[in-house]
Parts: structure tokens; sequence; C-alpha cells
């Protein structure tokens, strides 16, 4: 099939390579000049482990484009997959997918052949057809589910192993109005061996909240719980190995630490806060999660005084930029907080990571220009004896501590054995 994409990140783009892996061809639209050379460079403007070499493998087939018009009428289906990032209010934003879905409608006016849109960004329920569709149709002049079709599919990839989450998914959730479009997404979804979810529009939009607000409950609950095995000298992830196990409940998502991040969870969670309260219901657990989560990073500075209760001039090394391992992405990551805090106390900091250093400095120059950047972790271990990890990278599991204080927000094996002084977040 012909497939467009509007919006080349990380979605996007892995989502469009993913679709052509399994035998479509796909033009990718986007507003940044950058993304648009380097893809058609065949080369990845994130990082994401395995994108690279499937560039380069199926060079030709796709490019990228700024141009909807020529983007749409050379696709059957098109993706919108731009960001939904959240207001200072906590509520999400829609600007993207609404400039999207009036260019789109503004192409589709050329169009005659039934054109399938599928909103794949993540969109509060209602949206697809509250927002998308009526910008479509009064921009096209053609009316949805008779002249196009319109179908909402969350993503669910992860960051870092997300060519494979899209290739090898638990599931496929599609919501779908109409029987053509549902054809098309059906097809298009034939060659990937997972259960398809069918369901109204509305449905699918709920599905995607539901589930990164569960995952995010469960890592928060097992940080509460963390936070309290650490008081009693319990070793919370033995905990979490024990409750697991038990099916009902299963054994992902209970890594204690210093909390999540990333483009997906913080932003998600206060969106469906945010609905909530609009819907005149009160968002008390997910109240209670956002709350956990914002008070788990400092936890490392909490403990950190215990060995080192001044701060004020000393140097302190942070091992781990990026929100997560794999990924070049600091979009929220728990860096941040931990780092602010730093400075705040009077600490100089020299921090390594191996993809996100320089993202970190452009995303928050408030502090990122106030650090040193070091080329190595051995670097950081050289200049100073007080460590904190932040990202567990593997490389930092291939270091030795000794010697060093070194307060670990995600349990880097290496640094448990070796360090002079250890303490663990939840451990
Ligand atoms: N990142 C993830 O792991 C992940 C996983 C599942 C779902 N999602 C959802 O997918 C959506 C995209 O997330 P992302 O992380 O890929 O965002 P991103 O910021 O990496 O990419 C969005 C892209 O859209 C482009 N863009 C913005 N406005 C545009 C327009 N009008 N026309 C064309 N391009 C435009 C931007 O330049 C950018 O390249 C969000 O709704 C997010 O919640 C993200
Ligand atoms: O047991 C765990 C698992 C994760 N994390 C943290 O949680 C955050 C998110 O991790 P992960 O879910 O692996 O990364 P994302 O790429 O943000 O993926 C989430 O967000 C995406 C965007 O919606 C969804 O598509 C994915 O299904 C969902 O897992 C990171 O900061 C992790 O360090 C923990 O602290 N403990």
């Amino acid at each position: 099939m012909r497939i467009s994409i509007i919006g080349s990140g990380y979605v996007g783009l892995v989502t469009g390579m993913g679709f052509i892996k399994l035998g479509n061809e796909v033009i990718f639209v986007d507003v940044d000049e950058r993304k648009i050379t380097m893809i058609n460079n065949a080369e990845p403007p994130i990082y994401e482990e395995g994108l690279e070499e499937l560039m380069k493998e199926f060079r030709g087939k796709y490019y990228a484009t700024k141009d909807y018009r020529e983007a749409i009428l050379n696709s059957d289906v098109t993706f919108i997959a731009v960001g939904t990032p959240s207001r200072e209010d906590g509520s999400i934003d829609l600007k993207y997918v609404e400039s999207a879905a009036k260019a789109i409608g503004e192409a589709l006016k050329e169009k005659d052949p039934y054109h399938v849109i599928v909103v794949k960004s993540t969109v509060l329920p209602g949206t697809t057809e509250g927002v998308v569709k009526p910008l479509i149709e009064e921009h096209s002049g053609k009316k949805a589910f008779g002249d196009f079709g319109l179908a909402m599919n969350p993503e669910f990839l992860r960051e870092g192993v997300a060519l494979n989450d899209f290739l090898n998914p638990d599931r496929v959730v599609i919501g779908v109005q109409d029987e053509r479009t549902k054809e098309v997404l059906e097809k298009l979804y034939e060659p990937i061996n997972a259960p398809k979810v069918f369901t109204d529009i509305k449905t699918a939009e709920m599905i995607k909240y539901a589930s990164n607000a569960f995952l995010a409950t469960k890592i928060s609950f097992a940080n509460e719980i963390g936070n309290i095995c650490k008081k009693l000298g319990i070793d919370s992830w033995k905990v979490f190995e024990g409750v697991g196990l038990d099916h009902r409940i299963s054994p992902h998502f209970f890594k204690t630490g210093i909390g999540w991040g990333g483009s997906c969870f913080p932003k998600d969670t206060r969106a469906l806060i945010r609905k909530t309260e609009e819907l005149g219901e009160e968002p008390l657990i997910l109240k209670a999660v956002v709350e956990v989560n914002e008070k788990q990073p400092l936890k490392l500075i909490e403990l950190l005084k215990k060995h080192v209760p001044e701060l004020k001039g000393k140097t302190v090394g942070v091992l781990g930029l990026a929100f997560k391992p794999d990924t070049d992405d600091v979009r929220e990551t728990r860096a941040y907080p931990v780092i602010k805090k730093l400075l705040e106390d009077g600490a100089r900091v020299i921090t390594y990571d191996p993809q996100a250093m320089e993202n970190f400095k452009g995303f928050y120059p408030d502090v990122g220009e106030k650090i040193t950047y070091a080329n190595s972790p051995r670097e950081v271990l050289e200049a100073t004896d007080v460590i904190l990890i932040v990202t567990e990278w593997k490389e930092f599991e291939e270091l030795d501590y000794s010697g060093k204080i070194v307060v670990d927000g995600r349990r880097v094996k290496a640094a448990e054995k070796t360090a002079r002084i250890y303490e663990g977040v939840c451990w």
C-alpha cells in the first residue's frame, strides 16, 4: 500500500519504516526541514536501535517532503503522528493535530479515490470525531465515512525498542466506524501477528490513555512500596519479583527507582487528569500517581546528603541524562529535577550520557548550560568521588566504582558491587 505519514518523529518515523518492512511504500511529511533532509539522506534524525540500518536498506521505498498535497495525492492511507504535548495547565495541546487536519483537508479537495485518514497520535476520547473530522470536512468539502475514511489507531511502542514493538506488538487497536476503512486497516495490519482489537473510535482513544495511566500507576505504586522497603531495610526488587509471579499481576513495570519520565506517561497522565476534572469527576488515583513520581527523583539528593551533607562547592557526577536507556530523548527526564536541585544546593555537576547530552543542553538551557559534559563515563569518575546514577545505560555496568560514593536511582549492579559507599533508592 502507499502510505503517507504526517509527523516524522519517534512514532512517525518508526511506524513508517515498520510499514515499509512489511512491504509498503511511505511518504513522510514534516514541517521540520532538518528532519526532511536527514530522512532523504537515509539518516535518522533520532537515535533508535536498528532504524539507521533499515533506512539504508530500504532507500528508494520512502522519501520525505513538506508538501501535503504531493503526499496525499500519491498515497492511499494517511497517518497523523504529530506531537500532542501538554499546555501550561496540563491539558492536551492539539495545535499540531489541528494544523495537520486542516492541511490534509486542503489536499483532499483534489483527491477522488477513497482516502483513509488514521489518527495515530495519542488524543483524548472525542478528538478524532470532534476535532479532526470537522476540520478535514471543512477544508476538503467532503464527508467522512462517505467521501473519505477515518480511524483511530493508537500506538503502544516504547522508545529504545520501538521497531520491535511496532512489528511485534501485544495487540493492535483500531477504532473505526465504516466497513471500508476497517477493510483497509485489516489489510495493512494483516502481516502483523497479534490480536486485532476493533472498537469504535473513542474507545480506541481511551484504551491508549488507560494503558499509559495503568503502567504509570504500577511504577508509582512500586515506588511507594519501595520507599517503605528502603526504611525497613527490605530490597523492593526482591519484593516485586515475588509479587510479579502472581499471573494476575505480572512482573512488568515494577522496577522501583527514581520514577517515570519520557514523552508519554507525564503528559498523558496530566491530560487525563485535566479531562477527568473537566467532566466533574475527581482523579484521586491519577493525582497520587503523579505526586509520587514528582517526589521520587529528589530521593537521590536526600540519600546523597546522608553521606555528603554539604553539597556547596562539591563536584557531583551524574551518569545518564536520557529518560531511559537506548534513547536520546530527554523529554521529562528525571535527570532534570535532580540536576536542578544539585545546582540550587551549590554543587558543580559533571555528566555523561552516550546519546542525550546535546538534546539535554538544548532542551533544558536553564541547567544544561551550567554543567560540564564529559567525553566518557570514566572521565566523570576521574573528576569526582560522588556519583549519582540516573539512567541505567549498559556501559555503566562496565565501570569500576571502587572508592566512590554512589547513590543509584536505577540499580546498576557494578556500582552496587564495587562502590565504597552504595545507596539504592528503594533497595
Ligand atoms: N514517543 C513515543 O514513544 C510514543 C509512543 C506512542 C505514542 N506516541 C504519541 O505519538 C505522537 C507523536 O509523538 P512523537 O514522540 O513521535 O513526537 P515527536 O515530537 O518526536 O514528532 C512529531 C513530529 O511532528 C512534526 N510536526 C509537527 N506539526 C506538524 C505538522 N503540522 N505537519 C507535519 N509535521 C508536523 C514535528 O516536526 C515532529 O517531527 C504523540 O501524540 C505521542 O503521544 C508517542
Ligand atoms: O518498571 C519500570 C518501567 C519503566 N520505568 C520508567 O518509566 C518511564 C517510561 O518507560 P517506558 O514505558 O519503557 O518508555 P516509553 O518509551 O515512554 O513508553 C511508554 O509510553 C509510550 C508512549 O505512549 C507507550 O507507547 C509505551 O507503551 C509506554 O511503555 C522511563 O522513565 C522508565 O525509566 C520505571 O521506572 N520502572
